[in-house]
This record gives structure tokens, C-alpha cells and sequence, in this order.
């Protein structure tokens, strides 16, 4: 047996991921955690990340990150396939396909499946606890979104609380160890009139068969979530191993490597750009890999933006499928008009914006790392959340974390440059800016604590990693360091 083969029997977890960047990253970093306590680890995730990572870098087959091996399965279609215009029809391929591919991937790449330890997975795929029931191996799964979620669909898709519906679509939502909330905060896959039929589908379906994960670890911190952590302790509980985030936001990058993909290319220009600003002065703005904004939206943060007359950085990325009607683009005006302003790239290196002292706060569609990398780094945030979890991740922003502001929508669902401007100028001046800033920096020193030795974090992948390696008396799931 090849060398490489032999390791792959010993000690081994596979994680396998669905082809989103913010989800393939946090898998790899809890993988990095892993390994540092001696487990051999893979990350298995479909074809299209391969293709984008080539695209990316240019550079040959992406087959390791720091020490983490890549294999990749196909999830049935072509690599151009306009996932987005169908994410139902994605998502039911993915789920129909997904499953055997990955289980011949497995069969060619390891000679004892068996003898693998566990498959981690992670919400959006779902089926790989089958995959791993089929080779009588343990799943987890990594929940790659607050534990406020976890909370929110386990409820919701086992009837346990009441949810709004058509004929009541404006009730108040009341959980357990969660403020009241109405129906802007809820995340949209439960929300009677959600366009995306296939989520609340796989959330459904997944809720449902819970124990099929011998353990839900969760990308979010004990202390951080106390309260909601606490309340799913005696229904499905979740053991926090985050932040998941890069070494270096969190003062560990002595002593851990990062490990993580790009599937874009990053504009470094931007970072000595911000070296010659202020302290504390420019607004980071970005809404991530997926969503794409109307261009009547972009309209009005261009104007907040000009108005405000204070230094920006805006991560504009091109739309994978560009429509005519303008969305996603800058007004034509915008570049000209601004340009000893601020600077506008395609792609940000995300993690160096955010904790470079230039930036003052970032105005975000609240996807979960940009969250955890903003905590991670003591700014403030504007929310402005699109769909999907975002708008409970504002709601946690606001009234739980207390580090930030949220743009409210307009009657119409618009948004106007005045309402934006004055959140700009809430979280950069006065006594709230003040207070938010104290909170976020408490939030940040939080967060290094509990990935630290010993911190709450860390214990709960000690406990994992003893239970999947049969190092512990006790494996019912149910230890949880801070409970
Ligand atoms: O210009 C950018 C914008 C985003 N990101 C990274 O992309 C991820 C976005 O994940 P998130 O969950 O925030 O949102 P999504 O893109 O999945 O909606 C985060 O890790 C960001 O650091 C980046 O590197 N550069
Ligand atoms: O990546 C997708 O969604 C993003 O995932 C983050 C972590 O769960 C989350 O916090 C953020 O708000 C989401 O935008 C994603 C969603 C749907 C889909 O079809 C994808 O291909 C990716």
C-alpha cells in the first residue's frame, strides 16, 4: 500500500462540504483544529471548486491546503451551469447525484472506509450522513451559521413553536433564549412566502432525522451565544467550536496555519490604499460571494457614500450572470465623482480589510464569517441583510451582540441614501459609535479567549476528539464546556 494510502486508514475524518466559500472555509479550519491534535484530515466538495480555484490563483491542480488534501466529486451538472437562476433545480440534482458520486469518490480513495474515525458534513449537504450509514461510520456536522439558527430551524421544522403563515404572516416570534421577532428578523427559508422552495425542503427533511449526527458542532462561540446554546441542550444540543476564522484575527498565527480556498482573486492594491488613510476612518462595504443588489439599491449606497464624504472601500464583484437591468453594477456616475474618495476593487482580501486599524466599520449583507471575522477584529457593523439567515444575523447584531446598526427598508423594500448616511454617522460619531466600539472590542478579546487553551472552544474539540477516537468513557453527544 502506497504511503499516502496507508495514513489515510489511520486516525482519519473526512469533511465533506457544499461548494460555497463560507462554507468550505470554516470545514478547513475546524480541520486545522483537528489536526493539531494529531487526526489526519480531507476535505471532499463538488468539481466547480476546483475549476474556481484554478481560475483564481492560475496556478496548477489545487490538491492540498496547508497540509489539508482536497478531493473533489461531481454534483451532476456542468461547471457553467446557472446555479443561481435555478438553485431549486441545483439543489435537487446536487441531492439526487451527490450521494453516489461521493460514495465512489470514498470507495476510490480510501481501501478501508470503515476505518474512517467520522464524515463531517455540513447543512446544505445533507445526505452525507446516508453516505457515512452506508460504510457504518459516524457523521457530525459542522452548523456553519449561528447557533441562533440551529435553534430557529429546529424548532420551526419540528412544529415546536409557531412560526408566521400565510394567514398570519406578521406574528411575533417567541423562542427560547432569543429576543421577540418579527418577521424582518426571522431567516427567509421560514417565512410563508420564501421563493426557494428547496431549503425549507432540506431543512425540513434534516431537522427531522437529527440523529442521524452523533454531533452538531457549531461555527459560533459558548459565550457569544449563551442563552439560545443553552436552550438546545435538552433538545438536540450544539457544541460551539468557533470562531472559525483565520489564525491571525484571533492572535494564534504562531502557532496555527490557516487553511482556507479563494475562489476569487483578492486586490492586495487595496490594503496600501488603506495604509495611507486615517486611523479608525474609512467604511468597509461588502455583500459577500452571492448576493447581487438592484441597481436601485446600489444607487442609494453610492449617494450615502458620496454624501458622507468619509474615506470607503467597496467590494463590488462582477455578477456571475450579469442581467440587463443594471444589478450588482455602480451607478455610471459613481467612479468619477468619488475617486480621491475611496477605492472600488472586485474582490477584497476580507480578513486584512477588516482588521487594518484605517477601518472604522463595515457595512455588510451579514453572511455568517464576514460576522465572525468582524467580531474577530472589534469594529462595528451595518447591517443590511439580504435573504436566508442574514436578517436573524442583523437581529443578533443589534440587539444581542450590540455592535451595530441595521439600514431599515423602506415601505416599498427600497432603501434610501438618507437612512444609510445616518447610520454611517451613528456608528462613526457620538456616544452610541462610542459604545459600540466598546462592545465590539470586548466581543473580539472574547473571542481569543475562548479558542485559546483551554477556553470554551478548544475544550469542546478536545471532547470531540476524544470521542471519535475512542479516547473517552462517555459518547452520547451530550457534553458541552460551558453548559
Ligand atoms: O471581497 C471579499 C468579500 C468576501 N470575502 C470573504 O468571503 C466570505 C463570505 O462569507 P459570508 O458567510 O460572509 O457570506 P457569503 O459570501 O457566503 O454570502 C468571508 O469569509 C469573507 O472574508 C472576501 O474574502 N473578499
Ligand atoms: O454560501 C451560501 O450562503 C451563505 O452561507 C453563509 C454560511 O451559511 C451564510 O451565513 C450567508 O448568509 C450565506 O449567503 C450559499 C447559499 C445558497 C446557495 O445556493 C449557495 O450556492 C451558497
Amino acid at each position: 500500500m502506497a504511503q499516502a494510502e496507508e495514513k489515510r486508514e489511520e486516525n482519519h475524518v473526512l469533511l465533506v462540504a457544499f461548494s460555497s466559500q463560507g462554507h468550505i472555509n470554516p470545514m478547513l479550519r475546524l480541520g486545522k483544529r483537528l489536526a493539531a491534535r494529531g487526526i489526519h484530515v480531507s476535505l471532499a466538495t463538488t468539481e466547480i471548486v476546483r475549476h474556481r480555484m484554478l481560475k483564481s490563483s492560475g496556478a496548477g491542480p489545487a490538491d492540498h491546503v496547508t497540509g489539508i488534501e482536497l478531493l473533489f466529486f461531481s454534483d451532476g451538472l456542468s461547471l457553467d451551469y446557472d446555479w443561481k437562476t435555478n438553485l431549486d433545480v441545483y439543489m435537487d440534482i446536487l441531492g439526487k447525484q451527490g450521494p453516489s458520486n461521493l460514495s465512489a469518490l470514498i470507495k476510490e480513495h480510501y481501501t478501508s472506509p470503515k476505518k474512517l474515525l467520522c464524515l463531517v458534513t455540513n447543512p446544505f449537504v445533507p445526505w452525507v450522513s446516508d453516505v457515512a450509514a452506508e460504510y457504518n461510520i459516524p457523521c457530525a456536522m459542522l452548523w456553519i451559521q449561528p447557533c441562533a439558527l440551529y435553534a430557529i430551524y429546529y424548532r420551526c421544522f419540528n412544529k415546536l413553536s409557531a412560526f408566521p403563515t400565510l394567514t398570519d404572516p406578521d406574528m411575533i416570534v417567541e423562542l427560547p433564549g432569543l429576543p421577540s421577532m418579527e418577521k424582518e428578523d426571522l431567516p427567509s427559508f421560514v417565512l410563508p412566502n420564501n421563493p426557494f422552495g428547496s431549503f425549507p425542503k432540506l431543512f425540513s427533511e434534516l431537522f427531522q432525522v437529527m440523529e442521524k449526527f452523533k454531533w452538531v458542532l457549531g461555527n459560533s462561540f459558548y459565550e457569544l451565544e449563551k442563552h439560545v446554546i443553552d436552550s438546545m441542550c435538552e433538545l438536540y444540543p450544539i457544541r460551539p467550536t468557533g470562531p472559525l476564522v483565520p489564525p491571525t484575527l484571533l492572535g494564534q498565527d504562531q502557532e496555527l496555519e490557516d487553511a482556507s480556498v479563494d475562489m476569487w482573486k483578492s486586490d492586495e492594491t487595496c490594503i496600501e490604499w488603506l495604509t495611507q488613510q486615517p486611523p479608525s476612518s474609512v467604511i468597509y462595504v461588502s455583500f459577500g460571494s452571492i448576493v447581487v443588489l438592484p441597481a436601485k439599491q446600489m444607487e442609494a449606497i453610492a449617494t450615502a457614500l458620496k454624501n458622507v464624504k468619509r474615506p470607503f472601500l467597496w467590494v463590488v464583484k462582477p455578477p456571475e450572470f450579469p442581467t440587463p437591468d443594471g444589478a450588482g453594477q455602480l451607478p455610471s456616475w459613481f467612479l468619477e465623482e468619488t475617486k480621491d474618495q475611496g477605492q472600488v476593487v472586485r474582490w477584497s482580501p476580507q480578513t486584512r480589510v477588516l482588521s487594518h486599524p484605517a477601518v472604522a466599520c463595515f457595512i455588510t449583507h451579514c453572511g455568517w464569517n464576514s460576522m465572525l471575522e468582524t467580531i474577530c477584529s472589534g469594529i462595528p457593523l451595518i447591517a443590511y441583510p439580504q435573504w436566508t439567515d442574514q436578517p436573524t444575523n442583523a437581529k443578533l447584531i443589534v440587539d444581542v451582540f450590540k455592535i451595530g446598526v441595521r439600514i431599515k427598508k423602506e415601505g416599498d423594500g427600497n432603501i434610501s441614501s438618507e437612512v444609510i448616511e445616518k447610520c454611517i454617522e451613528e456608528v462613526m460619531v457620538g456616544p452610541v459609535a462610542e459604545q459600540l466600539r466598546k462592545n465590539a472590542m470586548a466581543l473580539k478579546a472574547e473571542a481569543q479567549k475562548v479558542v485559546a487553551a483551554g477556553g470554551s472552544s478548544d475544550e469542546n474539540i478536545r471532547l470531540f476528539v476524544e470521542e471519535i477516537t475512542g479516547d473517552s468513557c462517555k459518547k452520547d453527544g451530550s457534553r458541552n464546556v460551558g453548559i
